[in-house]
């Protein structure tokens, strides 16, 4: 875990307001940003959704748990604890946006929050199938959603050690609660599990097309919606500026390029088209594909239930439209 003397720093650092850190925005670009300022702004969320008084979170051990957080992320190309950071300020945004923390009450968005955060600790900068192809231990020890399940375990370790335990005065019913939904929240990142759950997320959402109260007090609807909130934060990137989305591509195509190297050294594989360099020219063309298979659905599902998502849906599709050109 992190080091007592960080954490001291940590804590003394005045934390500016979201407004100056842009939190609500749904736009936000962390770029410009120094370590030391995202732990700041995950501060200041934890503030401004009252965490910090309704659950009794020492100030000081949620410094340490912050820093222990990022250091548990590797160093790889994308991702890192700057991908975590962002899925949870896109969180942040979409809850207090759309008024749906009103939905999930206090426990669920700590949770969703906390699992943000924690969703991809420790990654290695390769996928599931690898994993598997690779029989790495990872995969000895989860056969299914293999990195999720990590993330999870990692999550818990961090939560469960000596001065990062932020839920440490919380009921035990009510940590259970947050255990539980936490699990669902790092799992639900897993695409495998968003594929098997989008479709009867469509049909609600074709049928009711607000998150009406009635949302809230449906558990199964409020998990699905909260699985789904979970990929849509995950691949939020997609719906920022070009500038932004055009940065991050080359970050993901850096973290795929090499793990088709290692498919191609090590194993012997040849890699999947978006894991071959060979086929690099080719990115603008498969960013469209993910875009139609895997994006659109989502954020046109999402534009329907709250029209202050309208604005992520129209950037995927400005972004769409880049990639077709570059295409050409
Ligand atoms: C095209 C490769 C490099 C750039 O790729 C990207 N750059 C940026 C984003 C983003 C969210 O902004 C997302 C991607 C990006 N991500 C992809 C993922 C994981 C979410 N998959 C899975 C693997 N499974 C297929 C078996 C579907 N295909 C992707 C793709 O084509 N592009
Ligand atoms: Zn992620």
């Amino acid at each position: 875990s992190a080091s007592l003397d960080d954490a001291q720093r940590l804590r003394t650092l005045r934390i500016p307001s979201s407004a100056h850190f842009s939190l609500h925005e749904l736009a936000f670009d962390d770029i410009e940003m120094t370590d030391d300022d995202t732990l700041r702004a995950c501060l200041r969320m934890f503030l401004d959704l009252d965490f910090v008084e309704r659950f009794h979170i020492d100030y000081g051990v949620l410094c340490r748990w912050l820093l222990s957080v990022k250091k548990n992320y590797r160093n790889v190309t994308y991702h890192n604890w700057r991908h975590a950071f962002n899925v949870a300020q896109m969180m942040f945004a979409i809850l207090t946006e759309t008024q749906w923390w009103k939905i999930f009450g206090e426990l669920e968005c700590l949770a969703l929050i906390i699992g943000c955060l924690c969703h991809d600790l420790d990654h290695r900068g390769t996928n599931n199938s690898f994993q598997i192809k690779a029989s790495s231990p990872l995969a000895q020890l989860y056969s299914t959603s293999t990195m999720e399940h990590h993330h999870f375990d990692q999550c818990l370790m961090i939560l469960n050690s000596p001065g990062n335990q932020i839920l440490v005065n919380l009921s035990s019913d009510d940590y259970e609660k947050v255990v539980k939904v936490l699990e669902d929240a790092i799992l639900s990142t897993d695409l495998a599990v968003y594929f098997s759950k989008r479709n009867g997320f469509i049909d609600l959402v074709s049928t009711d097309r607000a998150v009406t109260p009635t949302w809230g007090e449906c558990v199964e609807r409020r998990g699905l919606l909260r699985a789904m909130l979970m990929t849509a934060c995950d691949l939020a990137a997609i719906t920022k500026p070009w500038p932004v989305e055009r940065r991050v591509a080359a970050l993901v195509a850096g973290e795929f390029f090499r793990q088709g190297d290692l498919e191609r050294q090590n194993l012997n594989l040849t890699p999947i088209d978006i894991m071959n360099r060979d086929k690099e020219d080719e990115l603008p063309a498969m960013q469209v594909k993910f875009i139609d298979t895997i994006c659109l659905p989502i954020y046109e599902a999402f534009a329907v239930l709250s029209s202050a998502l309208q604005p992520m849906l129209d950037r995927v599709k400005s972004n769409r439209a880049h990639w077709i050109e570059l295409a050409n």
